[in-house]
């Protein structure tokens, strides 16, 4: 007998950046519609994001074993945010081998259902061969994307027509992708920059890509009205629909319990944001787990004080130092920076980690320094927050080129965690952003513009659904009907 509710399996890679986008969604998921969710990951990430869930919510935490020390890494490492990253794609090979435990969950959910399969299996996409799996036991697949159309397809377009070192030009156009402006090497992350086809990198990618065709679709956490060229390319690269059915973002509420402790309480940080004025108010992070070179921080902190601005800075230490050591930032800040800018007022450092969602919030925030990570820039928009882009990987260098060049919310200002920067370039473009010049007028109300988009999107009035809303309603009915064909057979 078929289960009074279908059943959706859901599969973040154990990251940060992509298990907050997972868990949002599972989130919306079950605020918006009337399904049995299973969301599923290694232990040490279950654990943290136990105390995320609402203490009503009905999502089930399903364990799938994974010893990190069987694959080369350190004992109980389960996350990136824990890994250098030449570590990364240790972990990355590392999470292939859980294909057998993933089938016999599949196959122990079919059990428990009285032999009725999950509804669909909404997986990440770094784990393209779960979709084989799925095709397999005639399971509905999607990829979830928690990185943008543009940005996504710009990295899959490069990782396809490899190998780009020595080419003869600076500067070359996407083939297959001619809707996107010129791209200069230095836009290119180091794993694909140094990719040849027989390294690490390449022969992971080689063989996930491909695997997205056995996919029955790709969700994207983010809007039709604004990423309408990368969405396309999927559609005609994949030849799959893909949906936007974004932004979902934790709320602060679930943010605030994400496992991660603040190093300054959320408190503190209202307190202090309450005393700044409207819009004074730079925030510099770079995401769950990338850092800059000591070098690039002197500059950083050098720039962020000359520049005179209020500021808050997620510092996690440079390049060469340890992931987890301490924090000594007498090494890489100029002499004296962390006192003086106590005592001024100006500024406050946080170590690690901060609540970024509320600090987007705050109406005394004006503009954030990011590397453009899709949630981060997603958190910003959705508050009409303009960014200063320093990509450091992944896709992220094409998410600035994407703010830069087709929406006008961005002013890049530097490009990689090795490059030379000096502090007056930072402090210009800080300037350009936040001070009352044209250009910055410009880039606010356009920021302001998408957040109208963002809102439209997720909107549910009078029986009226945005078109994010729509989106996801037309994935769960592609699912159902593909569960009715196979009933019929
Ligand atoms: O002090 C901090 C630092 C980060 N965050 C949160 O952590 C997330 C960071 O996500 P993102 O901005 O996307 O950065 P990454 O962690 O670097 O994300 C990875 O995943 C993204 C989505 O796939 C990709 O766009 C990035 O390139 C990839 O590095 C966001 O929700 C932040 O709010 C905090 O709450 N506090």
């Amino acid at each position: 007998m078929a289960p009074t509710k279908e059943n959706i399996v859901m599969f973040p890679f154990m990251a940060q950046g992509h298990i907050i986008p997972f868990l949002a969604l599972a989130l919306h998921i079950e605020r918006t519609s009337n399904y049995n969710i299973t969301f599923v990951n290694t232990s040490l990430n279950l654990n943290k994001l136990n105390s995320s869930l609402p203490p009503n919510s009905s999502i089930r935490l399903l364990e799938i074993p994974f010893d990190s020390s069987d694959h080369g890494l350190p004992p109980h490492t389960e996350n990136t945010d824990v890994l250098s990253y030449p570590l990364i794609i240790r972990l990355l090979h590392a999470s292939t081998s859980l294909q057998p435990a993933f089938r016999k969950l599949i196959q122990d959910i079919t059990c428990e259902q009285g032999g009725h399969p999950p509804l669909c299996i909404i997986a990440d996409f770094f784990f393209g061969w779960t979709a084989t799996v799925a095709k397999e036991l005639g399971v509905f697949h999607a990829v979830f994307s928690g990185a943008g159309g543009y940005g996504l397809a710009c990295y899959y377009s490069v990782w396809l027509a490899l190998p780009h070192r020595n080419t003869e030009s600076d500067e070359f156009e996407l083939q297959d992708f001619k809707e996107v402006s010129k791209l200069h090497v230095t836009q290119l992350p180091l794993s694909i920059l140094e990719a040849d086809g027989t390294d690490s990198w390449s022969i992971f990618q080689r063989k996930n890509l491909p695997a997205w065709v056995d996919s029955n679709a790709i969700l994207f956490n983010t809007v039709e009205e604004f990423d309408q060229i990368g969405l396309s390319y999927f559609r005609r690269k994949i030849g799959r629909p893909a949906w936007a059915i974004g932004p979902v973002l934790l709320s602060t509420e679930n943010r605030a319990r994400f496992g991660k402790e603040d190093s300054i309480t959320t408190d503190l940080f209202k307190e202090w944001l309450d005393s700044k004025p409207v819009n004074s108010v730079l925030y510099v992070s770079f995401g769950s787990h990338n850092t800059i070179a000591p070098s690039q921080m002197m500059q950083l902190a050098m720039a962020l004080e000359a520049s005179g601005k209020n500021f808050i800075w997620v510092v996690r230490p440079p390049i060469g130092f340890d992931i987890n050591s301490e924090f000594r930032s007498k090494e890489w800040l100029p002499e004296g920076f962390e006192e003086r800018i106590k005592e001024s007022g100006k500024g406050l450092l946080v170590h690690k980690w901060a609540p970024q969602v509320e600090i987007l919030a705050h109406k005394s925030t004006g503009a954030f320094l990011s590397h453009c990570g899709w949630n981060s820039t997603l958190e910003a928009l959705n508050h009409g927050v303009p960014l200063i882009g320093w990509a450091m990987a992944a896709e992220q260098f094409f998410n600035v080129k994407f703010l830069e060049e087709e929406l006008g919310v961005c002013v890049e200002a530097a490009r990689g965690k090795t490059c030379e920067i000096r502090c007056e370039e930072i402090k210009e473009k800080i300037e350009l952003v936040m001070n009352e010049t044209e250009k910055g007028k410009e880039i606010r109300r356009k920021a302001c513009e998408v957040m109208e988009m963002i809102k439209n999107a997720m909107k549910d009035k009078d029986g009226l659904k945005g078109s994010s809303l729509k989106a996801l309603d037309d994935f769960f009915q592609a699912a159902l009907s593909m569960r009715k064909k196979t009933h019929q057979q």
